[in-house]
C-alpha cells in the first residue's frame, strides 16, 4: 500500500515556488486544509487555567528511584517512603530540594574540567529529573554553556570515548523498512517535541555522524528549562546514515556504523520513511531538523514543511529569527525607528544554510517594513570560503543564495576589500571561521559607521569570528556585539562596560515549540518567526538598549520564551493554523495568550506522587 507521505509529497512540492509560506492560499486549499486540520489527539477547551500535578505510579521500591522522573533522592516525604515501599531505601533524613541543590553544586564545583562538569550533569539528568532541571534553571547562565555550546561541541567530539548510558533513539540507515515498528520501542507514549539530526554539521565542528547525539539532548534540554516543555515528553534522536569522518569510522570506539554516508535518491527516502514513522505514532509532534550539512537542509524543510507538519529547521529558520531580532534591537540601540532595518547595508560572511537561512530572514523583515524583495536583496554582500558571491559563483552556490549574488562587484572579492568597498552596517558571521573577523577589519568597520553592528555567529567559541574583548577593543567600546556562544562583558581601562549580547537561535526556538504544543499548531512558518524576532526586540527599555544590551539575559529565557510563544501565538490564529479549541479570549487578547503561555510550562519541582494499585 502507498504511505500518506509518497501519496501528498508530489502534491506538495507542487506548492514549492511559494517559498514563502502564504497561509491564506494554503488555508483556501483543500489539501492544505485536510493535512493542517487533521489530528488524532482528542479536542478540549484550553483555557488560561491549569491543574497542579500529581503522578500516580505503579512501581514500587527501587524501580521508583531507577526512575530519573519519579526519584527524589534523598527528598521523598514520609509519606511517599511508607506507600511507595522505599523505608530503608535512602538515607532516613528526607531533605528539601535547596539541599539537594547545595550539594549537587558543590560537587560540580569540584569537577576539574568542563567536560567533566558536562558529564556530571549528564549523570544527574539520568538520576533525578526534577534536580537536574531546578539547578539548571537556578544556574542558567553558568551551566548552559555547558550543556549547550561550546561544551556540548567538545562533548560530541568525544563522545564514543566518554559514553555512559543511553538516552533518545538512533535510527540507522541498516534499520531501513523497520522504522514503523522501531518507534514503538520508546517507552513514553506521548511526545510533544522532537529534535532530530544526522550529525552532517555539528557545530562548525564538521561531520560528527552517530556523536551527534548530545546535540539533540542539549537542545531538549533548553525546551525544558528554557520554555517549559514536559521533559517526559521530549525525544532526542539521531538518524545514523554513516560518517565520512574517516578518523571516527576507523576508530574501534565509534558507536555509529562504520559505513560512509547515505546519500542522494537513498537518503531522502531514509529520512521520508523516518518521518512517516514518527507521524504514524505521533501525528502532532514538532520535528526540529538540527545541524543538518547545508547540502540537505534546505532540500529536507522545504520537502517536508507543508508535508508533514509541523517541522522546522533550527539552524535556518530559528537563527534567521534571531539575528532580525538582534539587528531591529541594534537599531533601536543607535537611536533608530526600527523600519530603518532597509537601509541597512550587510555583508555576511557564510553561504550555508545558516548564513542563507539568516540572510532571507532579514530579506523578509525589510519587505515587512517597507522595502522591496528586490531593493531588499541588494542590500546584501554575502561571501563563501571563495569570497563574495559575485556572477561567477551561479555554478558553486545553492540556489537559495541566487539571488544574493551580485553583478557590481568581482566574484570571488575578499572580506577585507568588499567591507572598504561597501562600508556595510552590519557585519554578520557565520562562516564557522574563528578569527575571520581580523583587526584590520574590524577597525575599517569602526571608521565607517559610529556603531558598526559586529555578529560574529558560529559556534562553538574557538569557531567565533571574533571575541568580544578584542571587538571593543578596536572599536573603543563603538560596537554593537552579539556572538553564537556565550563571551564575558569586557570593561575597557577606561571603565567602560560593554555589553556582550548573545545572537544564539535559544532565544527563539524553545518559544516556538512551547506555542506548538500547547496550541497544537499545524505547520510553523516563516512570519512566527518575524513576529517572534520583533517581540524579542522590544523586551528591554530603551534605556538598557541604548547602553548595548540587546536583549534579556539568557537568565530570563523563561520570560523570553513565553513573549516568543505568545507571538508565535497570535500568528498561528490569524493565520488559522490552531488546532487545540480555544476560548475566544485568547484568540483575541496578546496578553491573555501570554499568561496562557506562561500557565503551560512545566515547572521543576516535586510533585506528589500517589501509589497507585498495580493491577
Ligand atoms: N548563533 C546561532 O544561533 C547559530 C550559529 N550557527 C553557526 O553558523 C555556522 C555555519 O553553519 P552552516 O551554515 O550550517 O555551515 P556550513 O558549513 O554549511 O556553512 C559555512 C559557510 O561558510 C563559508 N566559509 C568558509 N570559510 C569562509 C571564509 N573564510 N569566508 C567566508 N565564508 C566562508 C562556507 O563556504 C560556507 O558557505 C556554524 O558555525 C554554526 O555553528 C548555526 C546555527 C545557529
Ligand atoms: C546554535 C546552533 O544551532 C548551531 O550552532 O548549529
Ligand atoms: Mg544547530
Amino acid at each position: 500500500m502507498p504511505s500518506f507521505l509518497s501519496c501528498v509529497a508530489p502534491l506538495c512540492r507542487a506548492f514549492r515556488p511559494l517559498a514563502i509560506f502564504n497561509h491564506k492560499t494554503h488555508r483556501q486549499n483543500p489539501l492544505f486544509a485536510a493535512l493542517f486540520s487533521s489530528s488524532s489527539r482528542p479536542r478540549s477547551t484550553v483555557s488560561a487555567e491549569r491543574s497542579r500535578e500529581v503522578i500516580k505510579t505503579k512501581q514500587r521500591r527501587l524501580s521508583v528511584i531507577h526512575d530519573p522522573y519519579l526519584n527524589r533522592g534523598t527528598g521523598f516525604s514520609a509519606d511517599e517512603r511508607e506507600r511507595l515501599c522505599l523505608r530503608g531505601l535512602v538515607p532516613p533524613r528526607e531533605q528539601q530540594l535547596e539541599q539537594q541543590i547545595k550539594r549537587v553544586m558543590a560537587t560540580y564545583y569540584r569537577q576539574r574540567s568542563n567536560l567533566d562538569k558536562f558529564q556530571y550533569l549528564s549523570l544527574l539528568m539520568d538520576r533525578n529529573t526534577v534536580l537536574f532541571y531546578r539547578i539548571l534553571n537556578d544556574y542558567f547562565p553558568e551551566l548552559a554553556p555547558i550543556v549547550y555550546t561550546p561544551t556540548v561541541g567538545e562533548a560530541c567530539q568525544k563522545f564514543h570515548a566518554i559514553y555512559r548510558r543511553t538516552r533518545g533513539m538512533y535510527f540507522s540507515m541498516d534499520d531501513r523498512n523497520h522504522f514503523r515498528t522501531m518507534v514503538y520501542n520508546w517507552p513514553r507514549p506521548h511526545v510533544d517535541v522532537i529534535v532530530v539530526t544526522d550529525g552532517s554539521r555539528v557545530l562548525a565542528l564538521g561531520d560528527l555522524g552517530c556523536n551527534s547525539m548530545n546535540i539533540p539532548i542539549g537542545k531538549l534540554a533548553l525546551y525544558v528549562s528554557a520554555a517549559g516543555l514536559n521533559p517526559l515528553r521530549v525525544l532526542p534522536v539521531v538518524l545514523d546514515v554513516g560518517t565520512d569522518n574517516d578518523e571516527l569510522r576507523e576508530n574501534s570506539l565509534y558507536l555509529g556504523l562504520p559505513k560512509k554516508r547515505l546519500k542522494g535518491q537513498a537518503y531522502l527516502e531514509l529520512i521520508d520513511e523516518w518521518i512517516s514513522a514518527i507521524r504514524q505514532r505521533w501525528p502532532d509532534v514538532l520535528i526540529q531538523f538540527e545541524d543538518f550539512s547545508s547540502d540537505v537542509a534546505n532540500t529536507l524543510l522545504e520537502r517536508h514543511r507543508y508535508a508533514s507538519a509541523p517541522v522546522f529547521n533550527d539552524d535556518i529558520q530559528s537563527t534567521g529569527c534571531v539575528a532580525v531580532a538582534t539587528i531591529l534591537s541594534s537599531l533601536r540601540a543607535r537611536g533608530k525607528p526600527i523600519s530603518a532595518i532597509t537601509n541597512e547595508t550587510i555583508v555576511c560572511t557564510g553561504a550555508g544554510s545558516a548564513g542563507l537561512g539568516v540572510c532571507h530572514a532579514i530579506v523578509d523583515a525589510m519587505v515587512d517594513a517597507g522595502s522591496s524583495r528586490d531593493e531588499a536583496y541588494s542590500r546584501f554582500y554575502v561571501l563563501d570560503k571563495d569570497g563574495l558571491l559575485g556572477e561567477g559563483a551561479t555554478n558553486r552556490v545553492h540556489e537559495s543564495a541566487h539571488k544574493f549574488i551580485r553583478s557590481d562587484l568581482e566574484d570571488g572579492m575578499k572580506l577585507e576589500d568588499v567591507v572598504r568597498k561597501v562600508q556595510p552596517s552590519i557585519l554578520l558571521g557565520l562562516s564557522g571561521q574563528g578569527g575571520l573577523f581580523t583587526e584590520q577589519i574590524i577597525r575599517d568597520m569602526a571608521k565607517f559607521q559610529k556603531q558598526p553592528v559586529i555578529l560574529p555567529m558560529s559556534n562553538p567559541s574557538d569557531a567565533s569570528e571574533c571575541t568580544a574583548s578584542d571587538t571593543f577593543r578596536w572599536t573603543n567600546g563603538r560596537a554593537i556585539f552579539a556572538s553564537g556562544s556565550p563571551f564575558n562583558n569586557v570593561t575597557l581601562g577606561d571603565g567602560q562596560l560593554c555589553h556582550s549580547n548573545q545572537a544564539n537561535n535559544v532565544y527563539s526556538f524553545p518559544g516556538l515549540g512551547l506555542a506548538v504544543t500547547a496550541l497544537r499548531i499545524s505547520c510553523v512558518t516563516d512570519s512566527m518567526f518575524l513576529a517572534a524576532a520583533k517581540r524579542i526586540a522590544q523586551l528591554l527599555p530603551d534605556r538598557e538598549v541604548q547602553n548595548g544590551l540587546l536583549f534579556p539575559p539568557v537568565k530570563d529565557l523563561r520570560s523570553v520564551s513565553a513573549e516568543v510563544a505568545a507571538a508565535v501565538g497570535m500568528v498561528a490564529v490569524e493565520e488559522g493554523l490552531v488546532r487545540e479549541q480555544i476560548d475566544d479570549k485568547l484568540r483575541t487578547d496578546a496578553k491573555a495568550m501570554h499568561a496562557f503561555m506562561h500557565s503551560q510550562m512545566w515547572q521543576p519541582k516535586y510533585s506528589h506522587l500517589v501509589a497507585e494499585q498495580a493491577v
